[in-house]
């Protein structure tokens, strides 16, 4: 149907069909509303075109080949750069060599669950009142802003007029440049820094901090340092980039570092953090509470704060609240923001357990897909001291499990469990190594469900598999 015949209400408005729009929207659905989600750009969001998506459909070919060349009778297995790429292509839907992106597999989905999509920039202009593209359009109950966040680009002098890469282009490149540079050591920054260095460019990493991987474990950061090192990657610690200059809009790159050293490069990559998508929302105009970085604060139900209005209307969820950049964590907000509309329209009184993601605060389960992979789940052990909470921490290398040394000739990883010592339970696991991604979410149960240790140790792991890492941490621990 065009847009100027569709019609001017629905029950719920989404603003942003990123993943965690999406979610809101199929949940808000599915609780029987009828739902309008409004997206300037691609359906799918960052994360889709240009975040999860492409960074891990291109770090997997690279990850595959280095399983089979560490496994002594499949030693052959090399990385084929532009078959890395086109596997990226395909899932980013480029459009043959073209610059064009397509989302019709997401508008078909959205087709088919039945929500109304509308194309523009949307903005709040009063309660319950979207604007786009000229069109106003009113909510009945509730409207959602899922809209996300965007590169930070940091007030350097030059680096706005250099043209620099964000990971919007980094990750949708067809061209490998001779050398890249980058600015931040954060997880965009390492994930792709390992890309670009197996698939033929010259990488050198600016990191600020004294380590990479700043939120996780310090031997996280360790180990990813040593292998990018092994990559070939210059891994600049403590450095800053004092000024940046180009010779022409795509010409060398200069950048001036701290300690008098300069770098150059055929690319700059900018990846020191993310900027909420808030500017021109309208947020403040009625009524809502934007926070010093400029993200939506919102209550532990995800309700902006501050809004005015008779019940609560405005509620803000994934990245643009600020409270975990993550896409699985940003949809398991949406869920609950989607059942607790649902709820409160249905005049029944919300499931608080269910309607309220409270697992947030125990500390997001992540991934950084290098190689080594960082698994890891709750608090860091500084985190959990922060806390003050009474911790005691367990350290053991990955190959203290048999299942590693199958996985692996001469396997390199580390394990850490960081355990509650007044309750009994675990608040915080870091996983280092070779395909230690999915041991995450034992982790994640054990933490979500505060399983009590000596429940823990019934829990018995597989032989020959890495999840017996489990068996020997609790082993160590003193079970
Ligand atoms: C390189 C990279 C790799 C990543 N890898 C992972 C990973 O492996 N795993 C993981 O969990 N997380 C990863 N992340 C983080 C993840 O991308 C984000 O947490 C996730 O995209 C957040 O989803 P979202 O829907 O909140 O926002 P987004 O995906 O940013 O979507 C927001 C949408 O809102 C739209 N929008 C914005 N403003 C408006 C407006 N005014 N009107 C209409 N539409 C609007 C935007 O165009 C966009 O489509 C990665 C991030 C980066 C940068
Ligand atoms: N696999 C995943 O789950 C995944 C992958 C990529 C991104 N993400 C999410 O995206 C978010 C953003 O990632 P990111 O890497 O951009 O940010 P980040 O906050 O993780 O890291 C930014 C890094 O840049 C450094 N930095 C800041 N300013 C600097 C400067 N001027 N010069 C040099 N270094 C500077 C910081 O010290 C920090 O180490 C993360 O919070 C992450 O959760 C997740």
């Amino acid at each position: 149907m065009p847009e100027e015949e569709l019609p001017q209400e629905f029950d719920v408005i989404v603003v942003g069909a990123g993943p965690v729009g999406e979610n809101a929207a199929d949940r808000a659905h599915k609780a029987g509303l009828t739902v309008a989600i409004i997206e300037k750009h691609l359906v799918g969001g960052e994360c889709s075109f240009y975040a999860c998506s492409p960074s891990k459909a291109l770090l997997r070919p690279i990850h595959a080949t280095r399983a089979s060349q560490r496994v002594q009778g499949s030693e052959g297995a090399h990385v084929d750069p532009q078959g890395v790429l086109a596997r990226r292509d395909s899932w980013i839907n480029r459009v043959g060599t073209s610059d064009t992106l397509d989302d019709s597999g997401q508008v078909g989905w959205l087709d088919h669950v039945g929500i109304t999509l509308l194309r523009g920039a949307a903005r709040l202009v009063g309660e319950r009142t979207v604007e786009v593209g000229g069109r106003t359009l009113r909510a009945r109950q509730a409207v959602v802003l899922a809209t996300g966040t965007m590169a930070a680009v940091p007030p350097i002098p030059g680096l706005r007029e250099a043209n620099a890469w964000t990971n919007r282009e980094a990750t949708t490149s067809r061209r490998i440049p001779d050398r890249l540079a980058v600015l931040g050591g954060g997880v965009v920054a390492c994930e792709l820094a390992q890309v670009f260095a197996a698939i033929g460019s010259k990488v050198t990493i600016v990191e600020r901090a004294d380590g990479l991987l700043g939120r996780h474990e310090a031997f996280a950061g360790k180990a990813v340092a040593e292998a990018l090192e092994r990559d070939g990657v210059d891994v600049l610690l403590g450095t800053k980039a004092e000024s940046v200059s180009r010779l022409g809009p795509t010409g060398e790159v200069t950048v001036e570092l701290s300690g008098g050293k300069t770098l150059k490069a055929d690319e700059l990559l900018v990846a020191v953090g993310r900027t909420p998508a808030t500017k021109g929302l309208g947020v403040e105009e009625v009524g809502g509470r934007l926070d010093r970085s400029g993200y939506v604060s919102v209550t532990d139900q995800m309700e902006v704060e501050g809004v005015s209005g008779d019940k609560p209307w405005l509620y803000a969820v994934g990245d643009v609240n600020g409270r975990a950049l993550l896409t699985h964590m940003g949809k398991y907000q949406a869920r609950a923001v989607g059942d607790l509309i649902g709820a409160r329209v249905a005049g029944r009184e919300p499931d608080a357990g269910k309607t309220t993601p409270w697992a947030v605060a125990l500390g997001s389960p992540q991934v950084v897909f290098t190689d080594p992979e960082v698994a890891a789940a709750g608090l860091t052990e500084e985190e959990a001291r922060a806390a003050g909470i009474r911790i005691r921490v367990v350290d053991l290398p990955m190959d203290s499990a048999a299942g590693a040394g199958l996985q692996a000739e001469g396997y390199q990883g580390q394990a850490r469990i960081v355990v509650d010592e007044d309750n009994g339970v675990l608040v915080g696991a870091t996983f280092v190594g070779q395909d230690t991604a999915d041991l995450v979410h034992a982790a994640t149960v054990a933490i979500v469900g505060k399983v009590p240790l000596t429940t823990l140790w019934h829990a018995v792991p597989s032989y020959p598999t890495m999840s017996e890492i489990w068996l020997r941490l609790l082993e160590e621990y003193g079970l």
